[in-house]
């Protein structure tokens, strides 16, 4: 039976080197599974796989039942499948609301020049769509940032902007990509927070996670790349108790630490 997304034995090379070597897991909806493993497991690749970033090699990854490995990226969101990137890309130079009307799902089609052309839409058009980005602002704890460049938030500030800025493309399936990473406690329990927020919009999530204390808060679901291989899948408790995979995840230093 089709999961929400299926991963069907995905392969992808760079030249030699097998990034993702016949990969195959499902994703259930509406529960967050985390994706873990160490440094080049294949977990960036496999996301950038998945949102037409990258053609496999070989393999399949079929959303809602329907094959989408050969759809461009553009139509992987219409779909509704949208990311963020460990790098984040917003546009430094927009305000934080115009972040995230860049990324509306409206009638021009996710145009990334949405905001380019934002003076010649009309006052209404403008009202709409600024009233849609302050009601996503508002889920991510936002709004009064609003008017600020994205430059000058701070970088807890700019990781929620990202979880506003999937939010807005309206799609089901979010992936999430380091969502945590670099945060200090207090922005990392606002994450933690966001992510159990977004579980309750009725969201389905796929998260590359390194920390395994903060794995085991908001997952229902792991799965354990190793070497472009899918090792286990399972639930946290089992998946993160598997001393062998513990040995892999940290160079053979046994024992949990945050990574
Ligand atoms: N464009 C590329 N060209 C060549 N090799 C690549 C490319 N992208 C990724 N790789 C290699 O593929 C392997 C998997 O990389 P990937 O970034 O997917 O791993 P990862 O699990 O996301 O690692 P990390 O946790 O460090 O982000 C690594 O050996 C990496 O060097």
């Amino acid at each position: 039976m089709p999961g929400f997304l299926d991963i069907d034995g995905v392969s992808k090379s760079f030249g030699g080197l097998k990034a993702l070597d016949g990969c195959s897991f499902s994703v259930a909806p509406n529960r967050a599974t985390c994706l873990v493993g160490p440094n080049g497991a294949g977990k960036t690749t496999l996301f950038d796989v998945i949102t037409g970033l990258l053609r496999p090699t070989s393999g399949q990854v079929v959303f809602e039942g329907q094959p989408i490995t050969r759809l461009d990226r553009r139509e992987i969101v219409k779909r509704g499948i949208a990311r963020t990137f460990q790098n984040l890309r917003i546009f430094d130079e927009l305000t934080v609301v115009d972040n995230v009307i860049v990324c509306l799902a409206d009638e021009t089609g996710n145009n990334p020049a949405t905001a380019i052309l934002r003076p010649y839409f009309s006052n209404a058009v403008v009202r709409r769509k600024t009233e849609q980005a302050m009601d996503l602002l508002k889920i991510v704890g936002l709004d009064h940032k609003a008017g600020d460049l994205a430059s000058q938030i701070s970088f807890g500030q700019q990781k929620l902007l990202c979880v506003a800025r999937v939010l807005a493309t309206d799609s089901e399936l979010l992936l999430l990509d380091e969502p945590t990473s670099g945060l200090s406690a207090k922005a990392l329990d606002t994450m933690v927070e966001m992510i159990d927020r977004l579980r309750s919009l009725g969201k389905t999530l796929l998260v590359v996670e390194h920390n395994t204390q903060i794995v085991r808060r908001i997952s229902d679901d792991v799965v354990f790349m190793h070497q472009g291989r899918v090792l286990a899948c399972g639930d946290p408790d089992t998946v993160l108790a598997d001393r062998k995979l513990i040995e892999i995840y940290f160079g053979g230093a046994l024992g949990e630490t945050a990574a």
